[in-house]
């Protein structure tokens, strides 16, 4: 085995094992947002019973402000934060509006 062999096998293995906690904060993640969209669905099924409006800006706008801090302590882009909860929340609008159509 020369040495170009031996790297490739190491390279190999440190992607393998890097790609192995990839693999297993993605499941994370999932299960965070599955449990996240249970919350969810009982607020927009409250929110419906209620006649409550699917969206609250105002709840959004601090859910915002909060996120990005917490992003700058993590040393995730903010903005990345920010467009990723925008992304949920505009689910979590739709599945509002079809559960007050219900
Ligand atoms: O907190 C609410 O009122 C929700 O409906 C939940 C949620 C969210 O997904 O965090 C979604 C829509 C609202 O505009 C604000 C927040």
């Amino acid at each position: 085995m020369n040495e170009t062999d031996t790297t490739d096998e190491s390279v190999r293995e440190q992607l393998e094992e890097l790609r192995a906690s990839i693999d297993n904060i993605d499941a994370a993640v999932v299960h965070m947002l599955a449990e996240r969209f249970k919350c969810t669905q009982r607020v927009g099924r409250l929110k419906a019973d209620h006649r409550l409006p699917p969206a609250d800006p105002g709840r959004e706008a601090r859910q915002i402000v909060r996120l990005r801090e917490l992003a700058e302590h993590a040393k995730l882009d903010p903005a990345f934060a920010e467009k990723l909860l925008n992304f949920i929340i505009a689910e979590v609008i739709r599945h509002h509006e079809t559960i007050a159509r219900s």
